[in-house]
């Protein structure tokens, strides 16, 4: 009897909750509750739908909503300004000041031991003395290090810096550098040279000639078959270019000033995101995402003749443009991706070579993707220590300090949607592969400070990595992004609010880094490789 009320009360709550459609709106469907014309990825949240509070919202306010909360006069202090600050320096520094103009704020709390720090950057966020010209206006001593930025404690985060006129010349070869002609190279297997630079810890090489080739051949070779690519949930295409390569094509679904609202991880794919993030990998040099390009083609000439039917099957006329919605998770009629008359514009990935097998692995800071449940690491500050730190693969070797680039890779492209990460299989030194980063540049006025989770939590980054960041700080990063992606076939790539989000990101990131370095110290947080110490 009992089980029998039970059970029919759980169904009770079952059909409740199947009809309660605010809740869900993840990737999967793990339950019947699950309700996809509401929540697909393409959706975007209405602004006036009020929404469940979590603990943590998401990392971040939306700026907007700051003004309806109390006691947000809070100013941000950039720990990484040129001179020692005062004690006043923190985090996030109480401020009197009502001032409007402040471009952080933060709510106030009683702990400090919180599991992420709550706040929200409504405009450049500028680090006081970083100049915008990329040059650090910091007095270089003798040797042209600077004294090292003093912190409360007694703590340092010492950011070398170059003489003047050195940095000028770095500059310059940097922008250089990172610049890609592309351009036409016949009787080459650019696919070959594609396959030989795989490796286990990068995909292509630092500064190759052929990377303009290979990224020209990209662009204009012939389109053999195309087909749908059903993995994943997004809509794309799967093309055969001629010489046997495979590529994936993700359509453009927005336009460069287009903003999407919402959650961070809300909206369809961004194919100029994608292409970012590629050029950004370059610049971090990293090496570690798949190679992309810009690409326009003709739909009525390039594919429909070599589509599969299935494919085909998908294509549709809509106010004269051709379009088309594919087969994948979130893929429907009704959403379709429309070209310019026959021309549509999109990204193309290079498939990696089959050199090493994917291995698909599910990542620690993964979202619940719903509004009224919370995962275990936003509330819980020990949840690094206690459920990454410790167990394998991040317990040794390079895949933590991976997990670690990656979160600050993300929080720069804004990518929120990082459930799962790739890795070749069977290869313990694998890198973690940049693979997927179309949901990034979504809003430029807001920063997903969750996205930093695992580095404000676990307070460890692999010290080529802090180099490289010290290096690109001062808008070097964003200079060196609009130069690698000028010459795509569809730049510009990222509209400059994307460029300023950018700019206002990198503080954050130093800042979070200068809270690890004031409680654990620099030798702890900033490393060159990490195993779990021996109990
Ligand atoms: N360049 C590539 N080379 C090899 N495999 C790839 C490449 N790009 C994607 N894949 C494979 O296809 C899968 C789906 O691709 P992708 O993640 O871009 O699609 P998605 O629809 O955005 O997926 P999700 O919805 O899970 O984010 C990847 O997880 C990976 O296994
Ligand atoms: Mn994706």
């Amino acid at each position: 009897m009992y089980f029998f009320v039970t059970s029919r009360n759980n169904r009770k709550l079952r059909a409740l909750k199947r009809h309660d459609r605010s809740k869900y709106h993840g990737p999967f469907h793990p339950d019947p509750n699950y309700q996809p014309e509401r929540f697909r990825r393409g959706y975007e949240y209405p602004a006036n739908v009020p929404r469940a509070n979590t603990i943590l919202p998401s990392g971040g306010l939306n700026p907007l909503d700051a003004k309806d909360l109390p006691n947000r006069n809070i100013r941000l202090v950039s720990l990484i300004s040129d001179q020692p600050k005062s004690s006043t320096q923190s985090l996030m520094t109480k401020s009197s000041t009502t001032n409007t103009t402040s471009t952080t704020t933060t709510e106030p709390t009683t702990s400090s031991r919180r599991a992420l720090p709550r706040v929200s950057t409504t405009k450049a966020a500028p680090s006081p003395k970083a100049p915008s010209g990329g040059g650090s206006k910091r007095e270089p001593s003798k040797e042209g290090k600077s004294a090292p930025a003093k912190l409360p404690g007694g703590a340092s985060l010492p950011l070398p810096t170059m003489k003047p006129s050195i940095r000028k010349k770095f500059i310059e070869d940097e922008i250089e550098r990172i610049g890609i002609k592309l351009e036409e190279k016949p009787n080459t297997n650019h696919w070959e040279i594609a396959k030989d630079w795989l490796r286990v810890r990068s995909v292509y090489p630092q500064n190759h000639q052929g990377l303009g080739a290979l990224m020209f051949a990209m662009t204009k070779t012939k389109i053999m078959k195309a087909d749908i690519l059903t993995r994943g949930t997004q809509l794309k295409m799967m093309f055969y270019l001629q010489g046997n390569q495979r590529a994936i094509f993700k359509p453009k679904r927005y336009e460069r000033e287009h903003v999407i609202k919402g959650n961070a991880y809300d909206g369809y794919d961004r194919h100029n995101g994608e292409i970012a993030s590629f050029h950004l990998d370059r610049i971090l040099n990293f090496r570690r995402a798949p190679i992309v390009v810009g690409r326009k083609i003709n739909l009525e000439i390039e594919i429909l003749p070599v589509a599969t039917q299935r494919l085909k099957d998908t294509f549709k006329k809509k106010n004269g443009n051709t379009c088309f919605y594919g087969q994948c998770y979130y893929c429907k009629e009704t959403e379709l991706a429309c070209g310019h008359g026959e021309i549509m514009e999109g990204s193309l990935t290079l498939w990696l070579a089959d050199t090493f097998t994917l291995e698909k692995v599910r990542h620690p800071y993964q979202r619940t993707y719903r509004d009224d449940k919370t995962a275990k690491w936003e509330t819980d500050p020990d949840y690094c220590s206690v459920y990454v730190k410790p167990n394998p693969p991040y317990d040794k070797g390079v895949r933590f300090l991976d997990l670690i680039d990656m979160a600050i890779f993300d929080f720069i492209i804004g990518n929120a949607d990082r459930h799962h990460y790739e890795v070749w299989a069977d290869q313990p030194e694998s890198m973690i592969i940049l693979l997927d980063n179309a949901k990034s540049f979504g809003n430029p006025h807001h920063d997903e400070l969750s996205i930093l989770a695992p580095v404000a939590q676990c307070c460890l980054l692999r010290k080529s990595t802090f180099d490289r960041l010290v290096e690109l700080k001062g808008g070097l990063m964003t200079k060196m992004l609009i130069e690698a992606t000028r010459t795509d076939p569809i730049s510009p790539i990222l509209h400059k609010k994307h460029i300023e989000a950018i700019n206002r990101r990198m503080p954050i990131i130093f800042q979070t880094l200068t809270k690890c370095v004031q409680e654990n110290g620099r030798d702890a947080v900033i490393v060159e490789s990490w195993k779990r110490p021996e109990s």
